[in-house]
């Protein structure tokens, strides 16, 4: 799992580290990571180092020392480098003097041939940043046709939301220290690719503000069945979804859950011959009070809001096991909070809400700050919050969220969710915790839509279909 911290969390954590290392030793640490990264980008773009033409954007503080410092290290292979210094009083001294040291050149915004360079470096603002690029910087920005390395963050994003409220920096490539910050999983658009230089920071930081899944947590908590396990012992996944008007959220639901794991899936609803006709594997019933036994529920897709899918959603709720309220449930919940008055406090509930139903069920839409969003539901409901979105997220009751892996945005197909409730639904009925089932559920159900995708359309058919791939793809990686 990578850890991801708040700007907050690292400036404490460096201050215990400068405290110990000796002066301006971090920041050559850092400078240095970005003038690897620069030449590798010169090399990409240009074809070469020696002789090419950087121009570096330098702010009033570190983060602009930094970009002075990667000057020092790039005129040492032969770039011709020149700083345009937006606080030509206030600039970082020590990186000023090494860069002049060694042959660079300074200029003001107006002066220096900004549009001539191969690449330019980033280094306005870092970490105490706060709002959009201001003129002076904009402007300059505004004349950069080359790719553009990003020190630490793109500057006029928001390093703690990954937000844009104003004129911004978007870089080809980023290049951050000691630990990412959310702007880097948030907002990837704008970062470009990002590299973490290690400057020491790891045994300073505490418990992360976000984490990722890589592909081993994914391949770890993804049940197996073992050699004494049946179709009951690995999780029966009940669903009540859709309507014999509209069965397609029926049959993408349920057939999902079969997808992802190898247990049974129970259909309860009005779609049960539509379902049975398309999955034989699935026991389908007309009525939720006939289910039988499931160890978890999905609850939602298209079961509409008046009072069928109500009953159901209090059904559910009142058995005992996981719930994962997708869709109408969520709205049924919005709209009725007394149904959860069925659970007990302690059956997990999980809800997997666009910003729409967000909005219905908070009150609110999730604004700008999505990760403070989210952890505040979570708390307030007592239950998982999934916010779907190109970074899906997931918080528990308790704080911790976990931020997807952006995989393109081939899964905004209609239906999708639904597949992406099954596959929840038939993870936690495996016994997966809540929050776990949530995240590695969407991390599978993002690689099907890319694999699905591939650079194409797909639909919620063909996502459903690549279940199967998606998951011995996480297996392959973690092996
Ligand atoms: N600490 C360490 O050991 C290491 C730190 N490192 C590096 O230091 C960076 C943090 O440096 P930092 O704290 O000096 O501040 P930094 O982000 O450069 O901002 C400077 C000033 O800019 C201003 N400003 C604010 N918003 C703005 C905006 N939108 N547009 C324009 N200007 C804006 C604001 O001043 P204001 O003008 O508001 O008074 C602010 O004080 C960090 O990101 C990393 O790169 C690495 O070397 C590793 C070791
Ligand atoms: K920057």
């Amino acid at each position: 799992m990578r850890g991801v911290w708040t700007t907050a969390d690292v400036r404490s954590a460096e201050q215990r580290l400068l405290a110990v290392t000796p002066e301006g030793a971090l920041m050559r640490r850092a400078a240095y990571g970005v003038s690897v990264r620069a030449a590798a980008l010169l090399t990409r773009y240009a074809g070469r180092v020696a002789g090419t033409r950087v121009v570096l954007v330098a702010g009033a503080g570190n983060n602009g020392g930094d970009a002075l410092w990667a000057g020092y290290f790039l005129r040492r292979r032969g770039v011709a480098v020149t700083a345009v210094l937006l606080r030509p009083d206030s600039t970082h001294p020590e990186g000023l003097a090494a860069l002049r040291r060694a042959g660079g050149r300074t200029g003001s915004a107006e002066s220096v041939d900004v549009a001539g360079a191969d690449l330019v470096i980033d280094g306005v603002v870092g970490i105490s940043a706060r709002g959009p690029l201001r003129p002076d910087a904009e402007a300059v920005f505004a004349r950069v046709s080359a790719p553009v390395l990003a020190v630490d963050l793109p500057s006029g994003v928001d390093p703690d939301t990954g937000a844009v409220t104003g004129p911004a920096v978007r870089a080809t490539a980023t290049v951050t220290f000691g630990a990412l910050k959310p702007v880097h999983v948030l907002n990837p658009q704008d970062c470009g690719d990002t590299t973490l230089v290690d400057i020491g920071l790891g045994g300073e930081l505490g418990e992360p503000e976000l984490r990722q899944l890589d592909a081993a947590d994914v391949a770890a908590a993804w049940p197996l069945p073992g050699p004494a396990d049946d179709k009951y012992t690995q999780g029966v996944t009940g669903v009540a979804a859709g309507s014999a008007t509209y069965p397609g959220a029926a049959v993408l639901a349920a057939a999902a859950a079969v997808r992802a794991t190898a247990g049974m899936v129970r259909y309860a609803g009005p779609a049960a011959d539509v379902v049975r006709s398309h999955w034989p594997e699935v026991v389908a019933t007309g009525s939720i009070t006939d289910a039988g036994r499931v160890q978890a529920w999905v609850v939602g897709p298209g079961i509409g809001t008046g009072r069928q899918g109500r009953d159901q959603l209090a059904y559910a709720l009142a058995q005992g096991v996981p719930v994962c309220a997708d869709a109408d449930a969520i709205t049924l919940i919005a709209a009725h909070p007394d149904v959860l008055d069925a659970r007990d406090p302690a059956t997990p509930l999980l809800l997997t809400p666009h910003d729409g139903e967000f909005a219905r069920l908070t009150g609110s839409a999730p604004g700008p700050d999505r990760v403070g969003a989210v952890r505040r539901a979570a708390r307030r409901l007592g239950a998982v919050v999934l916010l779907k979105g190109h970074r899906t997220l997931v918080a528990e009751p308790g704080g911790r969220v976990v931020v997807n892996r952006p995989r393109g945005a081939w899964l905004a197909t209609a239906g999708s969710g639904d597949v992406l409730s099954g596959v929840i639904g038939a993870l936690l009925a495996s016994g997966l915790e809540p929050w776990l089932a949530a995240a590695v559920g969407a991390d599978v159900h993002a690689r099907a839509g890319e694999l699905a995708a591939r650079g194409a359309p797909t639909s919620a058919s063909g996502v459903l279909a690549a279940i199967p791939d998606a998951i011995r793809q996480a297996r392959a990686l973690a092996a």
